[in-house]
């Protein structure tokens, strides 16, 4: 049994990717899943997901399957039903749950890099030269 009752609030919240990786850590350990979470094993996840007789795809193909066939989308997603919602609110979950643990257990900081990485876009994309003009 994890430790605490992780029934998120309903308010927005500040959550952070230690957190993320703090309880992701106690998910693995209370169920002795430690042993899978290999960082081979994780990334697998995120694009196939292959049981005994069964190949489907991982969690970032199950994201990608609710914008297929659905043309161009609104931002915001004004047409979309409270159901559709949380299924994408689900599927993009279940795709950075996977990240934040890969990179814990290769032993990165991905809230550190991902910082890292935002200001090297920023110098290789200067606004001077780019603004309004994709690369
Ligand atoms: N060995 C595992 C299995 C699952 N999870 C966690 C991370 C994901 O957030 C979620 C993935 O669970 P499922 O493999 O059951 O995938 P789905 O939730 O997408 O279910 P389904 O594939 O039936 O749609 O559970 C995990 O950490 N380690």
């Amino acid at each position: 049994m994890e430790s605490r009752s992780y029934e998120p609030e309903k308010t927005a919240k500040d959550v952070s990717l230690h957190e993320l990786r703090d309880r992701l850590a106690e998910f693995a350990q209370v169920r002795g899943w430690e042993q899978y979470h290999s960082p081979r094993n994780l990334l697998l996840a995120l694009v196939i997901n292959q049981t005994k007789n069964t190949l489907k795809v991982g969690e970032v193909g199950e994201l990608s399957e609710i914008f297929q066939w659905k043309g161009e989308v609104e931002r915001g997603l004004p047409n979309w039903s409270a159901a559709e919602r949380e299924h994408l609110e689900e599927e993009l979950s279940d795709v950075l749950l996977y990240l934040v643990r890969l990179a814990d257990v290769c032993g990165l900081d991905l809230g550190h890099a991902a910082l890292s990485k935002i200001v090297k876009n920023a110098n290789k994309y200067p606004v001077a030269a780019f603004a309004r003009a994709l690369p």
